[in-house]
């Protein structure tokens, strides 16, 4: 029984597993079809799934063989069991030592017994297989997050100057490879500050640790002067708001976009919103107005109204830091001017903007370059222009490619 039950278990959670895998390359596919469409990869894709549920059919038919195996051995034990009681009492009933009363009354309380005993058996039999799924549902239960949310400091009143002290950072999957070297920052209240540099030099790194999805190995993030681990991490998303280089809306209406994540949200907070986020004007314009459906993953909208609704989003928040992470690639220069003009309007709100077109970030207050994952130069864009530096020499290039750093 042991033997069968590890094996059946192991053999389950093969199967499990398999099935997980399928589900992911169908859940890939679909999400993706418009890619796989446009590389004319069906038949790959189809063949990919096709050789995961192969490999799936494989593991249950094993799985399935041992019980089957099992089934028929413990079966054919109970015959033998039988066959020989029988033998032997007919045995001793010959050699008078039992009465044929004795060998009946035997059979009846053995088959009882056996019953029970059999029963005990497949109870743990059971019990053991669903340990063994539950197994996978506690493993995660029973993870601890790497990033602790234990914080607890929820100050009335916050300012938002923000400073990293030198961090060094290496993401968790490439643990040799240092993006932040004791990478030292202040961003000051109240002011823009610009992260610029070549792409892979770590800008939008800087967000995720200021989001806490990653923590430090050395130095410390400070909010306040209090490290960000010690805030309440609720507390601490309410403040730092984040709009992405890819903006993630959800099924629903565009009011209920706007509003997401926000207990109590009028609709006239909404439209301020979308009013400094550039995106009144196209809301209004739809036949629904506020309540149209945005589709999944908000793919009824063009990417330029999908970036100004996660603008909104955020602003409708009132966050004290407010994150913008390279949306200029989706804006025309003339919506990203009226955002930048409605932001200059929050005077008290610490901004960081990630930018490649650097034409947008003259006006900030501070322009940080990165490099080799360190600050490499700071300063105005009057400062740095004249430093002639590699700030410098980055709008040069960008001119002399023909990319006009508008
Ligand atoms: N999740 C991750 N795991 C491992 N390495 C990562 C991960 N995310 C980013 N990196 C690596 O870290 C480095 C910095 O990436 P980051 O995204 O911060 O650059 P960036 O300056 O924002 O680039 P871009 O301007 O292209 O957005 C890159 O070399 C990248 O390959």
């Amino acid at each position: 029984q042991n033997i069968y039950d590890i094996h059946y278990q192991r053999l389950s959670l093969a199967v499990q597993d398999s099935m997980a895998l399928s589900n992911e390359v169908a859940n890939e596919v679909v999400s993706s079809i418009h890619a796989v469409r446009s590389f004319n990869t069906e038949k790959q894709e189809a063949q990919r799934y096709d050789d995961r549920l192969m490999e799936t059919h494989t593991l249950r038919t094993r799985r399935d063989t041992v019980r089957a195996v099992y089934l028929l051995a413990r079966r054919l034990t109970g015959l033998v069991m039988q066959v020989l009681m029988l033998y032997y009492g007919r045995l001793f009933i010959r050699s008078g030592q039992m009465t044929t009363g004795n060998l009946v009354s035997f059979i009846l309380y053995q088959s009882d017994l056996g019953e029970s005993i059999r029963t005990l058996t497949y109870i743990f039999g059971d019990m053991l297989n669903s340990v063994g799924a539950a197994g996978k549902v506690f493993e995660y239960l029973d993870r601890k997050p790497q990033v602790s949310t234990e914080g607890k400091l929820k100050p009335d009143q916050l300012t938002g100057d923000i400073s990293f002290r030198g961090v060094n950072f290496a993401y968790p999957a490439s643990p040799n490879k240092r993006v932040l070297q004791d990478f030292s920052l202040e961003l000051k209240a109240g002011q823009m500050t610009a992260l610029v540099g070549s792409s892979g030099e770590g800008k939008s790194t800087c967000v995720s640790l200021l989001e806490r999805y990653y923590e430090q190995q050395d130095g410390e993030i400070l909010l306040d002067n209090e490290p960000l681990k010690s805030y309440d991490h609720r507390f601490l998303h309410k403040k730092i708001a984040v709009v992405s280089q890819q903006p993630v809306l959800f099924s629903g209406s565009i009011r209920d976009n706007i509003a997401y994540g926000v207990a109590e949200c009028s609709l006239d907070e909404i439209q301020e919103a979308a009013r400094k986020a550039n995106a009144h004007e196209f809301i209004i314009q739809l036949e629904k107005g506020y309540d149209t459906e945005v589709g999944e993953g908000g793919g009824q909208l063009a990417q330029s109204e999908k970036q100004r609704i996660a603008i909104a989003r955020a602003l409708v928040r009132q966050p004290q830091v407010l994150i913008l992470d390279e949306i200029t690639s989706s804006l025309d220069p003339e919506s990203e001017n009226k955002i930048q003009q409605a932001l200059a309007s929050c005077p008290n709100q610490t901004l960081l903007v990630i930018a490649h077109r650097l034409k947008t970030i003259e006006k900030a207050h501070q322009i940080v370059l990165i490099g080799d994952g360190q600050v490499q130069e700071r300063g105005t864009h009057q400062d740095l222009m004249e430093e002639k530096g590699r700030y410098y020499k980055l709008r040069e290039k960008l001119f002399t490619e023909g990319n006009s750093p508008q």
